[in-house]
C-alpha cells in the first residue's frame, strides 16, 4: 500500500534522508520512530507529495507520491507534525474548508469524531490550545475516510484520556482495513498500535521491526540489592548479565533460563529483590545508543 524505494533527500547543509526503504502492507499500522531530527518529518513530507526526493521515489496505492501529489492530498488523511491553520476561522470553518477542497459531502463520521474528541468546534482556532488544535487535525485527517492515514507526532500535546481515544480510533480503524504510517515519540503508543516498526536515526533506516517479536524478545530485568562490596565483585564475574551497578544494587537481564540465574544468586546473600519486565522504549534504545547491530545472517537485529 505504501512504498519506498531508496527515497533520498540530501538538503544543501548535507542533511537529510538517505536510501529509506520498506514497505507497508494494506491493513498494516506502521511506526516510524526516531529521536528529534533524524528524518520523520521529511520523509513524511515526502510522502505526501510535499518536496521532491533527490534520488529514489515513493508511492502509496500505486501512485507516484510526487508526481500525482495532487491526488495523494485529496486521497490520503495526513496529520502535519506543525499544523499550519488559518487562524482566523474557527476549527469548524477550517474543517469545513477542508471538506470542500476533498469534495466531501457527507458529515456523519466528522460529527462523530468531534464528539469523541469532545472539543468546542466554534472556538476561534487562535483561541485554541496545542491540544484542542491537535484535535482539529486529528478529525482532518479521519473525517473523509481515507484507506491511507499518514499522521506525524498525532499524541503530542493529548492528554492520557485522549490518547486513549486517539488508540482506540486506530485500532478501529484498522479492522476496518485501513492502513497507517505513524510518527511517534511515544513508544507506548506504538506498543498499543503498531504491527511493525522502523528506527530512523541520522537520515538512515537502522532497523524495521515487529513489534510483537520485540515483544516477545523482552528480557526480565531483576534488581538485586547484596550485603557488601566483596559480593558485588563476584557477581560481576558470575557470567550474569548485569546491566548496571551502583553501591550494592545492581541491575541483572535475564531472558530463558530461570535455572541458572536462580543457582548462581543462591551463592550471595541476597538482601532484596524485585523484577520487572524491560520495555520497548529500552530495547529501542539500544538502536539509538549502538545503531544497531548486525547479526549472523547480516540482518539488523536490537542488542537485546
Ligand atoms: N528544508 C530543510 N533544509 C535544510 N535542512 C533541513 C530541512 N528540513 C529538515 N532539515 C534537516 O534534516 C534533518 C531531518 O529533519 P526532520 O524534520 O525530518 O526530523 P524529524 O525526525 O522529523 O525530527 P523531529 O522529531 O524533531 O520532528 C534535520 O537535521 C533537519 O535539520
Amino acid at each position: 500500500m505504501i512504498k519506498l524505494n531508496g527515497l533520498t533527500k540530501v538538503f544543501s547543509n548535507g542533511k537529510g534522508i538517505f536510501d529509506i526503504t520498506f514497505d507497508v502492507q494494506k491493513g498494516e499500522v506502521f511506526g516510524f520512530l526516531g529521536p528529534n531530527g533524524a528524518g520523520k518529518s521529511t520523509t513524511i513530507r515526502h510522502l505526501m507529495g510535499f518536496m521532491k526526493p533527490t534520488k529514489g521515489s515513493s508511492e502509496i496505492s500505486r501512485l507516484d507520491t510526487w508526481k500525482e501529489s495532487a491526488a495523494i492530498q485529496k486521497k490520503v488523511g495526513y496529520l502535519p507534525g506543525e499544523i499550519a491553520f488559518l487562524e482566523g476561522m474557527t476549527g469548524l470553518e477550517f474543517l469545513q474548508l477542508l471538506a470542500g477542497m476533498r469534495g466531501m459531502k457527507d458529515t456523519t463520521y466528522r460529527d462523530e469524531l468531534i464528539e469523541r474528541f469532545q472539543f468546542d468546534v466554534k472556538t476561534p482556532i487562535r483561541k485554541m490550545s496545542k491540544g484542542m488544535k491537535q484535535k482539529v487535525g486529528i478529525v482532518a485527517a479521519f473525517m473523509h475516510d481515507p484507506d491511507v492515514v499518514i499522521l506525524d507526532e498525532p499524541t503530542s500535546g493529548l492528554d492520557p484520556l485522549m490518547q486513549r481515544i486517539f488508540v482506540d480510533l486506530v485500532l478501529e480503524e484498522k479492522n476496518k482495513g485501513k492502513t497507517f504510517l505513524m510518527s511517534s515519540h511515544s513508544f507506548t503508543e506504538i506498543e498499543k498500535t503498531c504491527d511493525r516498526a522502523a528506527i530512523i536515526k541520522n537520515g538512515k533506516i537502522v532497523a524495521v521491526e515487529d513489534i510483537h517479536d520485540l515483544q516477545q524478545k523482552q528480557r526480565r530485568l531483576f534488581e538485586i540489592t547484596l550485603s557488601n562490596e566483596e559480593e558485588l565483585k563476584q557477581l560481576l564475574n558470575s557470567g550474569l548479565d548485569v546491566l548496571r551497578y551502583s553501591d550494592l544494587q545492581a541491575e541483572i537481564a535475564v531472558q530463558g533460563d530461570y535455572n541458572e540465574f536462580i543457582k548462581t544468586l543462591a551463592e550471595f546473600n541476597v538482601r532484596n529483590l524485585s523484577a520487572r519486565e524491560q520495555n520497548l522504549e529500552e530495547i529501542f534504545l539500544n538502536f539509538y545508543d549502538r545503531g544497531g547491530k548486525e547479526d549472523e545472517s547480516g540482518t539488523l537485529s536490537p542488542n537485546v
